[in-house]
């Protein structure tokens, strides 16, 4: 099996960030969403800025336009950029041109109807995609989607996979076996409270996840 990442996302207190910089996942997300329970603000900047360079902060935006992604990118010093909207091939492209070194994650819904050959006009402007539950809040709605509509994911694109995953989806996460599984993306389903984590809960799914590597 190949070594599967770890990213957890909606991020916002400062002890919360550094007690899991301690954790080392190899993503850490905020979400500059305004509409979110998690939007992160403007006071972690420097905190996130001055993150060990193993973790790749990673901003999420929903819908949001090039200018206010950019000027995110150089505030935070994000290292990854997560599109969890509408957000067309064009604009990812754009992101590329303008930031060659940024991973570009696009964002799915999916639900039973998705049809994954929409993915194609993305595959030459982004590094992954990601997975998530289709919900009218666009994310964090902590439901999981059938994982067996998977199967009909053949690119060779490689995808996190997301939408309410907890400590309880360990056993489905190994029997998965999908050859384009990067990362597994948790947020929601660890929290005490919305954007506030459990820290020893994610320690030991990252544990259980590891110890499921070979
Ligand atoms: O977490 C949010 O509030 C959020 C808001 C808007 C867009 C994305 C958001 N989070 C992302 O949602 C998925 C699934 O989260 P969950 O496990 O179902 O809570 C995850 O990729 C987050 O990055």
């Amino acid at each position: 099996m190949q070594h599967i990442k770890l990213k957890v996302c909606g991020m916002k207190n400062p002890d919360n960030i550094q007690a899991l910089a301690e954790v080392e996942p190899d993503y850490m997300g905020f979400i500059f969403y305004k509409e979110s329970k998690r939007y992160v603000g403007a006071l972690v900047a420097e905190q996130v800025r001055h993150l060990p360079k193993g973790i790749k902060t990673t901003g999420v935006f929903v819908n949001s336009d090039l200018q206010t992604i950019a000027g995110t990118i150089k505030d935070f010093g994000l290292r990854t950029i997560q599109l969890h909207g509408a957000e067309t091939p064009e604009l990812c492209e754009s992101l590329k041109i303008q930031f060659p070194d940024i991973e570009v994650i696009k964002a799915f819904g999916i639900d039973e109807e998705f049809n994954f050959d929409l993915l194609h006009t993305y595959d030459n402007v982004v590094d992954y995609f990601l997975f998530d539950t289709k919900t009218p809040a666009h994310g964090g709605s902590g439901k999981s989607f059938n994982w067996e509509k998977l199967k009909q994911y053949s690119g060779e694109k490689p995808y996190f996979l997301s939408g309410g995953i907890g400590l309880e989806h360990l056993d489905e996460i190994k029997a998965l076996n999908h050859p384009a599984l990067y990362a597994i993306d948790i947020n929601s389903k660890f929290e005490l409270e919305p954007g506030l984590k459990n820290i020893a809960q994610i320690k030991t799914f990252k544990t259980n996840l590891y110890g499921l590597q070979a």
